[in-house]
């Protein structure tokens, strides 16, 4: 693979960054090139740059440089395989127009049952929901960023360590984008996927920079997970979180560490593309950088989520869709590329065990509800999952009756 080193803008980069100049209607139509150049004006330019497309993912995706790495090129235009369809990017002017936003739940409120109904009516109006007051001490989501950043910040040596390839744990795993092999346009994101199968097989195999303060994260959050869900539970009629409920809201754990570098278009790409969460509940940590929008049942429009120092972002997913016949709602939600800041997020995905079946709860149909969902074993949602490109709210089709 090539990779100029000495600040040479290539004839192919220049073409691309020709190309890339936004016409009014979201197209993007080649323009005449100028004038000749004259000698040695090319050297103005001091860069690193990629001559095609197939050297952008030999380096991002093969190499495990990731986006980052991309990005800290101090790459100039987005590469092709990056830009969106019109349709799935995120222009700020298009998203900001609306006035809703997400609730905000003060969890240290002493009446529970205050409590208790917002979370459970932002579970069925939105699907998202911030909590503040939460029990989780800000050393611990402070400390879990910083690791972030110290993963991200090491040598790709160390971090490919860690891709599919390579790690020594199917449990552990760095990449880029989604799915980068199913993905027509991929998404400006590297992240570290830690699976939580015991403690013991964390410290083993996570790595060492992060594996404390993932872990201490996790579980210090685990008590307020616990009572999100009791909360959601009782307003469907589970009188207790008992071992099989358990097992079914939060049998397994993922913590993932986002990163979105800076990226050269914004406009033309996203961070994460429109989907769905597969959990049963996502917790997610993010920094004070912004970019997280979420589609409003109500009205369709992208609502930004607006970081709340020491505030958690919370989720439903399609597993707890599922499991509440419809009651509670997955919804769809989308991360921008940003041009001026990078930015993490550390989100936890509370999940059913893998062999757990899932399917509308027998509290809830037992009230003569129509299950809307046949039974599904929660192992092979996630396969249907990670098998495509995300695609909006689609995936939920799968376990559909
Ligand atoms: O980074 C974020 O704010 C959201 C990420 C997300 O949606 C996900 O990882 O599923
Ligand atoms: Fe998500």
């Amino acid at each position: 693979m090539h990779v100029a080193t000495g600040g040479v803008l290539s004839v192919s980069t220049a073409t691309l960054l020709l190309r890339m100049t936004p016409w009014e209607d979201g197209t993007f139509k080649e323009k005449k090139k100028g004038g000749k150049k004259k000698h040695g004006e090319s050297h103005k330019v001091s860069t690193t740059q990629f001559s095609d497309p197939a050297e952008v993912t030999e380096f991002v995706v093969n190499q495990g440089n990731g986006v980052k790495g991309l990005s800290e090129t101090g790459i100039k235009a987005l590469p092709d395989q990056y830009i969106q369809p019109f349709e799935e990017r995120l222009i700020n002017k298009f998203v900001n127009e609306t006035d809703e936003a997400i609730p905000v739940i003060d969890m240290s409120n002493p009446d529970e049952s205050k409590v208790a109904k917002a979370i459970c009516d932002a579970a069925e109006k939105w699907g998202f929901f911030q909590v503040i007051n939460h029990g989780v001490s800000l050393a611990v989501l402070d400390n879990v960023k910083a690791a972030t950043h110290r993963f991200f910040n090491l040598p790709v040596e160390e971090k490919s360590k860690y891709t599919k390839e390579k790690s020594l744990s199917t449990n552990v795993r760095f990449g880029t984008s989604f799915s980068p092999r199913a993905e027509k346009a991929l998404e400006w994101k590297d992240y570290l996927s830690l699976f939580f199968v015991s403690e013991t097989e964390a410290s083993q195999f996570w790595p060492d920079v992060c594996k404390n303060e993932a872990l201490d994260y996790m579980n210090k959050s685990t008590t307020m997970v616990r009572k999100l869900l009791e909360y959601l539970g009782k307003n469907l009629n589970v009188k207790e979180l008992d071992e099989t409920k358990e097992s079914l809201f939060m049998g397994s754990m993922r913590v993932n560490l986002n990163y979105y570098p800076i990226c050269p278009n914004p406009d033309l790409t996203v961070g994460v593309g429109r989907h769905s969460d597969v959990s049963s509940l996502t917790i997610l940590l993010q920094d004070q950088i912004g970019g997280l929008h979420v589609r409003s049942l109500a009205s369709g429009n992208w609502v930004h989520v607006p970081p709340v120092p020491g505030s958690f972002v919370i989720n439903i997913g399609d597993a707890m869709q599922i499991l509440s016949n419809g009651r509670y709602k997955s919804v769809e939600h989308r991360v921008l590329a940003n041009g001026s800041n990078n930015r993490i997020s550390v989100p936890i995905f509370v999940n059913p065990k893998p062999e757990s079946v899932i399917g509308p709860l027998p509290e809830v149909i037992e009230n003569g509800e129509e299950p809307i969902y046949r039974d599904v074993v929660y192992s092979d949602y996630v396969r249907y999952f990670f098998k495509k490109a995300h695609d909006g709210k689609k995936t939920v089709d799968f376990a559909k009756i």
